[in-house]
């Protein structure tokens, strides 16, 4: 039986990119293979329990213990909230792409929702995108800079991640700090642009944490002004769910 190890399940609206707005579930599963200084939602691999929210906005949480399978998880899920209103349920973590085997069986029990599964991912593993692409329906994919995290930007990685995601509705977010440089934005509008130029491009300043700092306002302009130079629709969106008290 496949189990899964999750940090928590929630349903919110959507606080980031495009589909800011938009009613989902958030399965928040645990463990990531990046680091990155800003991370909002670092924690353990393999934690004990996990929480699930029963009516949404009351937080009226309950703990559950790890691993979880399916079966069980999908009950939880259809028992506490009502699919049809959802517009989709966004699988994020930590990485999600870590536990594909999981994702298999439990995708598939979670029919019901308007418009079906939204991936959001740091764009590393396109080998294991490639396991799950079929089930998916939207893709919001992370393009990592260096600036932000310490580790080279994994170019090669990200570009073979979104030939695959290309094959669904994916846009691209790039988390932008103080500290990020316009030739990193150039390279990355380059990369986007090599699998198509209408792919939209999300510029997200940070919400400061991890001694990531905003960029400023100059920075912010100059930044989508470079990407518009390769790309249709490059737009730049912050994180909104927590000025709403939202999770
Ligand atoms: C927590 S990650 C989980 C999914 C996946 N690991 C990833 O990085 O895309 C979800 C999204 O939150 C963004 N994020 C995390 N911390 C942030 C912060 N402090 N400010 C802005 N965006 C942040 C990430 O860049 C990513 O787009
Ligand atoms: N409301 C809300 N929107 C989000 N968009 C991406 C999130 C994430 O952590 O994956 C997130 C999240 O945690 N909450
Ligand atoms: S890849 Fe995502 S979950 Fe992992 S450290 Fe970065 S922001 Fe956090
Ligand atoms: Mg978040």
């Amino acid at each position: 039986m496949t189990r899964c190890h999750l940090q928590e399940v929630f349903s919110s609206v959507q606080g980031e990119g495009p589909y800011v707005g938009c009613r989902q579930i958030f399965i928040r599963l645990a463990g990531c293979n990046w680091h990155c200084n800003f991370c909002d939602t670092p924690g353990n691999a393999r934690p004990a329990s996990f929480s699930i929210e029963k009516s949404p906005g009351q937080r009226d949480f309950m703990n559950l213990t790890n691993p979880v399978n399916a079966e069980k998880l999908a009950s939880l899920i259809k028992g506490y909230y009502d699919l049809k209103t959802h517009h989709s349920i966004s699988l994020t973590g930590g990485e999600p792409l870590l536990q594909t085997d999981y994702l298999i069986k439990l995708i598939p029990l979670l029919a019901g929702t308007r418009q079906g599964i939204y991936l959001e991912t740091n764009g590393t593993l396109p080998d294991k995108l490639r396991e799950i692409i079929d089930l998916v329906a939207m893709v919001s994919m992370d393009i990592k800079l260096e600036s932000s995290t310490g580790t080279a930007t994994p170019w090669e990685l990200h570009h073979r991640f979104l030939q695959v995601a290309a094959q669904k509705k994916v846009y691209v977010k790039i988390v932008i700090t103080s500290a990020t440089s316009s030739a990193e934005i150039k390279k990355a509008a380059e990369l986007i642009s090599s699998v198509n130029p209408a792919i939209e491009l999300v510029l997200q300043p940070v919400t400061p944490k991890g001694g990531c700092g905003l960029p400023t306002a100059e920075q912010v302009l100059h930044w989508q002004s470079v990407a518009l130079d390769y790309l249709t629709n490059v737009r730049v969106i912050p994180q909104t769910h927590l000025m709403l008290g939202q999770l």
